[in-house]
């Protein structure tokens, strides 16, 4: 009997699942919290991941290991191995000008050609045209850049700066895969190789960038350090929605609809896509095939701000929900907290509308929200679907998937039958499922039960309502 663990280094928090490598059974979970944020020192991603090792009961009995991450984030590391200033994550939209250069100097056409994607300020090439820009002297120290699993992995493996990792330095040792590079914006889909001429125009000079190692393959194996035993085979690990969607073991007709801090929503295909309007990014996935997705900044925080705001906590948000109307008596909650990315308004602000006396109910306002950040997920699903990507079934996951009013409102709001897959940590077991690959020199063919099929018929008024309201 050989163990097997999957990380997943999320925005909000790490998570870390110990699954046993023959039959697929969960045997223990930890995890442990992240800093606040859009910007994160590195180094507390490293002192989550061994805290969330030590909540999961330690590694002293896992064979290999695999590490999910929330993709896109720049880490930046000089000659020495040192990271050169705080990691930009994927939801910091200080990039959004440097996008919009990159996309001018190159066209939309020629970067969706080249990279699968136009890019946003999500992107990391955006983040390092920024630095570029913003903090010459850094940019001028980048001896290369690393994606946060990749920079976790290559920890995990005993390098780094000469006083942290036992093996020191080496940069060229730093590794990732390609549905992590994917979200880079200098990776080459038909090629499955970085394209430095990209990352040049960013940057402003060359770098070291992680050799892409392919789905089945190690990356080398841990070596003894606080917390960590040494010889656990590491994995190729992935970007965490490449990485739920192994979890997952979605096929054909399936489309994950993942509600954490970011909204997203994907498929797994045979061929790449290539969306001249930006909508839609054609990220890789982690097992050879592609993965369409659209991602949203505005999803489970809406919730988590909206019962705040009521004064209650997450099943009190939905029980207040699940007590108003579809359509939430006409208030319409266009949910643009944090900016947006889909659709690209990255200064946007949240827009409640259609209070009057009688709409202003804190049950309207708990659907409304729970509508709106649906709303922005259902127009994603209609960008896939219009790419060609049928959709036989929605899977909702993520930390928000959890409140039964999420998915009986999904079922109103999408035209596709919803079902939530029983309770789990999909990234984190879709990182188990690259080490037991690794491990066996097979991908073990683990899906989940199925938790509910909410029966709600799709109710139209929601989206008309949302589209006539605040349809950007
Ligand atoms: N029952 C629930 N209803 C609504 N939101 C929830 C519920 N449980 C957790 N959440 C929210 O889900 C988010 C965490 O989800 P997760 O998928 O782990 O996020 P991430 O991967 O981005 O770190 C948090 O914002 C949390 O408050
Ligand atoms: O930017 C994207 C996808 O392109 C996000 O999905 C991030 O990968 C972060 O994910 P979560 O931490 O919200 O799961």
């Amino acid at each position: 009997m050989a163990y097997v663990a999957g990380v997943d280094s999320s925005t909000q928090s790490c998570k870390v699942v110990v699954r046993d490598a023959d039959t697929g059974a969960v045997v223990r979970t930890g995890r442990a919290p992240h800093p606040d944020g859009t910007e994160v020192a590195p180094a507390a991603w490293w002192d989550a991941l061994r805290a969330a090792i030590a909540d999961a009961g330690g590694l002293a009995d896992v064979a290999a290991i695999s590490v999910g991450g929330q993709q896109h984030g720049m880490v930046v590391l000089d000659a020495d191995g040192r990271v050169i200033r705080d990691a930009l994550l994927w939801n910091d939209t200080r990039s959004a000008g440097a996008a919009r250069e990159l996309i001018a100097e190159f066209g939309a056409a020629e970067l969706a050609r080249r990279t699968g994607s136009v890019p946003v300020a999500s992107f990391t090439a955006t983040k390092l045209r920024w630095l570029r820009d913003a903090e010459p002297e850094n940019a001028a120290r980048v001896a290369a850049v690393a994606l946060p699993h990749d920079w976790l992995s290559w920890r995990l493996r005993g390098y780094g700066p000469a006083d942290e990792g036992p093996l020191g330095p080496d940069l060229t040792e730093l590794a990732t895969d390609r549905s992590d590079a994917s979200g880079t914006s200098y990776w080459d889909p038909a090629t499955g190789g970085h394209d430095h001429e990209l990352l040049i125009a960013a940057l402003g000079h060359d770098a070291t960038l992680p050799r892409i190692v392919g789905p089945g393959e190690a990356m080398g194996e841990t070596v003894e350090q606080e917390g960590i035993p040494a010889g656990i085979v590491v994995g190729p690990g992935a970007g965490d929605n490449a990485a739920a969607a192994l979890g997952l073991g979605a096929r054909s007709g399936d489309v994950v609809v993942s509600i954490g801090t970011s909204g997203t929503v994907f498929a797994v295909t045979d061929a790449p896509i290539a969306d001249e309007t930006g909508t839609v990014a054609g990220f890789a996935d982690a097992s050879g095939l592609f993965l369409p997705l659209v991602a949203t900044l505005n999803a489970a925080r809406v919730l988590d701000r909206t019962a705040a705001l009521l004064g209650v906590d997450h099943a009190g948000l939905g029980e207040l929900a699940l007590a108003a109307e579809p359509g939430s008596g006409g208030l319409v909650l266009q949910p643009y907290f944090e900016g947006e990315r889909t659709p690209n308004l990255p200064d946007a602000t949240a827009t409640l509308f259609g209070m009057t006396l009688a709409s202003t109910t804190r049950e309207n306002l708990a659907r409304a929200a729970i509508e709106g950040m649906l709303c922005g997920l259902a127009d994603g699903l209609d960008a896939v679907r219009r790419l060609g990507v049928s959709a036989s079934r929605v899977l909702l996951v993520g930390g928000a998937a959890a409140n039964p009013a999420v998915s009986r409102i999904a079922a109103e709001v999408f035209d596709a039958p919803v079902e939530v897959p029983e309770p789990g940590e999909y990234v984190a077991l879709g990182a188990t499922v690259q080490a037991a690959w690794v491990l066996t020199g097979a991908r073990p063919e683990w899906r989940p039960a199925t938790l509910a099929r909410p029966t709600a018929a799709t109710v139209p008024l929601i989206r008309e309502q949302y589209a006539a309201r605040a349809g950007a």
